[in-house]
């Protein structure tokens, strides 16, 4: 009988790091020197190989190709136009070395920038536009698609990055010049679309997330000339428009765009109401995003199939594919390899391969009835009432009607934390995290493994507090750090303190570069029940007659980094979140902690793509920040810090959080985040991060002098 195969499965990109993070380990061992660069290639090449494989056999029609990469998809396509900034261009290294110092700094270039990807806590590398000659250096996702038709017999779908995202990512002087790049990559892009439809290619998937944003009537004019050159020159390309992480603002251009499919995101935003509004094209192929590619747990199938049937009333038989929201880089590999777990968070989870095999069940069931796939939507559906069932879910938390402020306002408060701390007016500080040696972590690893005893382990972390409050006193710094030693993450630390949180044992997710982190699980209220940092802090601060500053993780950056369930919503999760630090922050109060740090690196990377969902985010953001911190007396600062945020569109945001102090990075963005605080005239006060940590380089003390001038002469 022949059977009409009327949805076809599809995903966007799959995780680089490996089930075992092989691929960071193999990068570091090359780093280190103990690997060549052959053997460093070969490595990767046969986890990039396996991952094809494991999709093959998953049952994935359309398996992408070109999504893996050696450190960053930004970078790589950077680096395959030719945007190579002359600082990195020498004779003496190789070209993987070149790409490498790009991302990583040389003795003598400044590491090119890197900041969030969208609205997640993947770090790409910021391609810069000065100083260069675009060329197509090397065209490699076409490299990537034969390597995979010779060495999987895979006829996959190349990836790349598009021209309209790439370059409006990419910073120099292309603000208003997005124009003439244009002019300059659409050839580029061209001769790489052309071989690779050349060559076969049936799709070609041309990633564009920033048509999930706000955009300009001018800049849409230059898109749509933009694709319609693309697709006039080559058109015997298939190109699949790829968006995701939102619906898209401005749905009606997009759907006229000339290209012959269109990838939306059917899990965050409401693209699903566009559609029904305005339609699809009849001559369009819909790749539909309908499994949530930035959470770990399972669908309800019946509700995904019944998002199926409303697209198949409006979009023509064989026209759609199922995939994932978005690239499956934002969850970890595989469930399997948890052992751990309580049974019931178990059955719910799913990370990157679990959601491929329930793309190819909602295909199955689409293509050949409920029936056939039966068992498997009731297991789902099982797993997940179980899981909603017995964890203890609450929406209601004590929150009030008013905005919790403190009972001072910065002016007068400022004065007593003057008296009270008596700080030199330039005080010198560290953002708190101090060196996680392999001893510290292998001390850590120990006493996991019950080798050694609780008050082993907290004897050595007590040793490591001691040395470094030593060294920071001979450094003269003002304002010391105990720094972190306990924990091996700033949010998993928390999640394992909290109640309401668990943690996977191998769930982790790339952040940037080679470093994974690991969010950890929200199965239930988030409720305070012992102090957390307490012991190591107060323990510092009777080491030094200098102030101690508390360090704690911010409840925005608690809830972006873990994983909840999308059933919860983001507000009532992240009060319950700043509600229990409250309690922490009071517990360092009274144990005599006057300083005190929040941090909420992530608070700028959650925003929403669409502006108009700014605001209640703000209000969301501030509001849960003022929980946790507002209760001190006037005398005790708050601080406050951000890393790799651009500030411009958060400045009042921040002002509002109503932290005394806010440190930011001021170095690798070469000064440039700091111009938002200087044009507001902010009137709290900045730590200025000079240093830049993700530097494997030492940094010269003419330079931070420099870097320090510039700024203080401009805040003056
Ligand atoms: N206190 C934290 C640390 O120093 C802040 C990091 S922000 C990503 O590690
Ligand atoms: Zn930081």
């Amino acid at each position: 009988m022949y059977i009409m195969t009327t949805f076809i499965s599809s995903n966007i990109g799959y995780p680089r790091i490996g089930k075992d993070r092989e691929w960071k380990h193999a990068l570091e061992s090359y780093w280190r020197g103990d690997q060549t660069e052959e053997g460093l290639r070969k490595e990767l090449q046969t986890i990039r190989l396996n991952h094809l494989q494991k999709q093959k056999e998953l049952g994935i029609e359309h398996i992408p190709v070109g999504d893996f990469s050696f450190y960053d998809h930004m970078l790589d396509t950077a680096f395959m136009f030719n945007v190579i900034p002359k600082r990195f261009q020498s004779q003496s290294r190789s070209t993987l070395d070149t790409y490498f110092a790009m991302a990583r700094g040389t003795e003598d270039a400044v590491a090119a920038e890197m900041t969030k990807w969208f609205n997640t806590n993947y770090h790409y590398i910021v391609p810069e536009l000065d100083d260069i000659e675009p060329s197509l250096r090397a065209n490699t996702p076409l490299n990537d698609y034969q390597e995979a038709k010779r060495e999987c017999g895979i006829d996959g779908k190349p990836v790349i990055v598009g021209p309209i995202t790439f370059l409006k990512l990419s910073k120099g002087k292309h603000a208003d010049l997005l124009q003439e790049w244009l002019s300059t990559f659409i050839p580029l892009y061209q001769q790489v679309f052309s071989e690779l439809a050349e060559a076969g290619a049936r799709w070609i998937q041309v990633d564009e997330p920033i048509l999930a944003t706000n955009l300009s009537t001018a800049e849409w004019e230059l898109i749509e000339a933009c694709y319609t050159k693309l697709t006039e020159a080559v058109p015997e390309a298939n190109l699949l428009l790829q968006t995701y992480f939102s619906d898209i603002p401005d749905y009606q251009r997009l759907i006229q765009l000339p290209v012959t499919g269109i990838g939306l995101d059917f899990v965050y935003g409401d693209n699903l109401s566009s559609i029904k509004k305005y339609g699809f094209p009849k001559d369009k192929t819909l790749a539909a995003g309908i499994i949530n590619g930035r959470n770990v747990w399972q669908a309800d199938l019946e509700s995904k199939l019944a998002i199926i049937d409303e697209l198949s009333s409006e979009i023509p038989e064989g026209n759609i594919w199922m995939q994932p929201s978005c690239s499956l880089l934002h969850v970890p590999v595989t469930k399997t390899s948890e052992s751990k777990l309580d049974q019931t968070i178990y059955e719910a989870l799913c990370f990157a391969d679990e959601k491929l095999s329930e793309i190819t069940t909602l295909v199955q069931a689409s293509n050949h009835g409920k029936e056939s796939v039966e068992d498997t939507i009731h297991d789902h559906k099982q797993a997940l009432q179980n899981f909603l069932a017995t964890q203890q879910f609450d929406e209601h938390t004590s929150v009030t009607a008013s905005m919790p402020t403190r009972n001072l306002p910065f002016t007068q408060r400022r004065q007593e934390q003057e008296t009270h701390l008596s700080l030199p007016i330039l005080p010198t500080t560290t953002i708190g995290s101090l060196p996680q040696t392999d001893e510290v972590r292998s001390t850590r690893r120990k006493w996991r493994r019950k080798e050694i005893t609780d008050s082993e382990y907290q004897s050595f972390i007590r040793d490591e507090i001691a040395k470094w409050i030593n060294i920071q006193e001979e450094l003269e710094l003002d304002v010391l750090v105990h720094g972190e030693f306990e924990r091996t993450d700033m949010v998993e630390y928390f999640g394992e303190k909290l109640n309401g949180f668990t943690v996977s044992e191998y769930g982790w997710v790339q952040s940037y570069g080679s470093r994974c982190v690991k969010p950890p699980l929200i199965v239930g209220n988030v409720e305070w029940t012992k102090e957390m940092t307490v012991r190591e802090v107060v323990y510092a601060q009777s080491l030094t007659e200098k102030p101690v500053k508390g360090m704690l993780t911010g409840p925005v950056t608690i809830y972006n980094w873990s994983f909840a369930h999308e059933a919860l919503s983001r507000d009532s999760v992240q009060n319950q979140i700043a509600l229990a630090l409250e309690k922490e922050v009071l517990t360092l109060e009274e144990a005599g902690i006057s300083i005190i740090q929040v941090d909420e690196p992530a608070l700028r990377e959650g925003l929403p793509l669409d502006r108009n969902r700014w605001n209640a985010y703000f209000d969301a953001a501030v509001r849960a920040f003022r929980y946790a911190t507002s209760s001190v007396q006037p005398g005790t600062q708050i601080h406050t810090h951000m890393c790799y945020s651009e500030f411009s569109d958060i400045y009042e945001t921040i002002d509002a959080l109503d932290a005394d102090v806010i440190s930011i990075e001021t170095s690798r963005s070469h000064g440039e985040l700091i111009q938002t605080f200087e044009e507001n005239d902010y009137q709290k006060e900045i730590g200025l991060g000079v240093y830049d940590i993700h530097s494997h380089v030492y940094q010269v003390w003419k330079k931070l002098e420099q870097i320090l001038n510039v700024r203080l002469i401009r805040l003056m």
